[in-house]
């Protein structure tokens, strides 16, 4: 383990009654490293991150945070995540929800509400719906609710799964120039299907592919210096089956 490495994984494990969903993931995040997770659907993606942040145990592994901590009170306050709409408090407010998760993690020495409404208002372009309880609000609204409180403590480690998903053309543009920034002082994994926006985001990518870590390494070495897109590097390495049309020729 090099002294910069913000997450150290070795032999992490995890199997759902008899069936095994991730396999020995060994991997090293260094400082500053903005990675795309990808894999297909149930590759593992989410149950990787969800053991990361210690929302799910693994089976067997160990996980070392910023240089060798374990998950502590320190480790989470130095850590933004957003993961999926269910965690939302429907009965708040997006500002309400904001000023918790700001007190939850910097107590007294919490952003102005100034700085969270500011926040708010990169992502929404407004800040009346702030004043509405989240059960009003639409998907993209509850998808960017989640974003801005991932960011509210300004974590040196953001953790975003599926984040682009509903967001609008103007809110994706948004987020993806908000990453370019802020991935120059933090360190960033994104899970995402969207490979155009991964292109345009990351560094670094990790791919899952049948409960295994199939592909760790740079993106430009991944597209060979960009001589291919990322989805044919993708289909190249993960082989699509060639599913018959005809199978569907009751349809079609
Ligand atoms: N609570 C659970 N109980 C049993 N199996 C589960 C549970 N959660 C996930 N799985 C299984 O684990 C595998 C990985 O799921 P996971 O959600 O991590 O995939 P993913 O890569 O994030 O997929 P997607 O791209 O569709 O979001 C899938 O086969 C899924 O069915």
């Amino acid at each position: 383990m090099l002294d910069n490495s913000i997450l150290d994984l070795t032999d992490i494990s995890k199997s759902y009654d008899k069936k095994v969903v991730l396999d020995k993931v060994n991997v090293t995040v260094q400082a500053n490293d903005c990675i795309g997770l990808l894999g297909r659907n149930g590759a593992g993606k989410t149950t990787l991150i969800k053991i990361i942040l210690g929302l799910l145990g693994a089976s067997s592994g160990e996980i070392k945070y910023f240089g060798g901590a374990s998950l502590n009170n320190d480790v989470k306050k130095k850590t933004g995540f957003y993961i999926g709409q269910e965690y939302l408090p429907e009965e708040l407010t997006g500002l309400q929800y904001l000023q918790f998760i700001n007190y939850l993690y910097n107590g007294k020495a919490r952003q102005s509400d100034e700085n969270l409404l500011n926040l708010f208002e990169y992502f929404f372009e407004e800040r009346e719906s702030s004043k509405k309880m989240i059960s009003g609000y639409s998907f993209g609204m509850k998808q960017k609710t989640g974003i801005c409180a991932a960011l509210v403590n300004q974590p040196q480690l953001l953790i975003l799964d599926e984040p682009f998903s509903g967001l609008d053309a103007f809110s994706c543009r948004r987020l993806i120039e908000f990453i370019n920034k802020y991935k120059q002082r933090a360190t960033v994994v994104i899970s995402s299907h969207d490979l155009t926006f991964i292109e345009k985001i990351c560094d670094r990518l990790l791919i899952l592919e049948k409960s295994r870590v199939v592909y760790n390494d740079t993106l430009v070495n991944f597209t060979t210096s960009g001589k291919s897109t990322l989805e044919d590097s993708l289909f190249t390495l993960l082989r699509p089956q060639d599913t018959s049309d005809e199978k569907i020729n009751w349809l079609v």
